[in-house]
């Protein structure tokens, strides 16, 4: 594969195996400096499980993963926590801590880092309410007394709570109606631009490939099977591309007859 300059995630010849199920085989896959990646692939391909061997929650049997330039497997427990702090994650099941309030959630990465003060926590916790678009009065509910699109935004506040470089969103609009899905890409495409976040977002919705993200990567096989822009991904001969970017989802998305 091309390879690309200063990567913020750069992952090489990545296998990982349950059992004998193999379901990563020899993947690469760079994830550019200040882009949105849009991961995509069939389900149960391995999207969730690339993520998670990113992150180091899913041992893998050989290959190489760099985050920040850094080799996750060679760094000692002190680094490890440096490299964890400059990234956030909100994962697809599970997205809040249901016994605990919206406060909590969002202070709860920040206390495992950092020593603050309660009242700075609270400073911190409301910034980033504000900035994914909630009002502070939510603080103190508990995410049962929230809607699906709120939960999102508190996951997406808990997972910038600690300002990070880098954000992992698993399947982010999973969950939403079509108007509450386009409001979120919208608003983490601001982040991008006004953080200058990266972020790979692991996304089954057409909508937020084309309106979120600037570049694609499918899984297939347990490789990345093409990475490139909409436009690239429209062209493409491969099948799968095919029946995904042409079928009867994508022509209700982009509106071609
Ligand atoms: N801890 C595990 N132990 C055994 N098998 C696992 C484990 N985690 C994932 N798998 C298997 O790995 C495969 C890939 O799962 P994964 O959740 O990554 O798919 P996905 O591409 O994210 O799918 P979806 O789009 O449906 O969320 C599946 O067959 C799954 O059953």
């Amino acid at each position: 594969m091309a390879e690309v300059a200063d990567p913020i995630i750069r992952v090489r010849d990545v296998t990982v195996q349950f059992g004998t199920t193999r379901v990563l085989n020899g993947l690469d896959l760079d994830v550019r400096r200040g882009e949105i990646l849009g991961f995509v692939g069939p389900s149960g391909a391995g999207k969730s499980v690339l993520t998670r061997t990113i992150i180091g929650l899913v041992p893998k049997l050989s290959g190489n993963i760099e985050v920040f330039g850094i080799d996750l497997d060679k760094a000692n427990k002190t680094d490890r926590r440096g490299i964890e702090r400059r990234w956030g994650i909100l994962f697809q099941q599970g997205a809040l801590f249901s016994s605990l309030t919206v406060r909590q959630n969002i202070q709860f990465p920040v206390r495992e880092y950092l020593k603050l003060s309660q009242r700075l926590l609270d400073e911190i916790t409301i910034a980033k309410l504000v900035m994914v678009g909630l009002k502070p009065e939510v603080i103190d509910r508990y995410p049962s007394e929230l809607s699906g699109g709120m939960i999102k935004r508190v996951a997406l506040a808990r997972a910038l709570a600690l300002d990070p470089e880098l954000v992992f969103l698993d399947e982010p609009t999973s969950g939403l109606d079509p108007i509450g899905a386009g409001e979120f890409d919208e608003l983490v495409r601001t982040l991008q631009r006004t953080l200058g976040l990266t972020v790979f977002m692991v996304t089954h919705d057409l909508d937020s490939l084309h309106t979120a993200c600037d570049r694609i990567a499918v899984l297939g096989d347990g490789k990345v099977i093409a990475a490139g822009t909409i436009a690239d991904m429209q062209a493409s001969q491969h099948p799968w591309l095919r029946s995904y970017f042409h079928g009867k989802r994508a022509r209700a998305v982009v509106g071609s007859p």
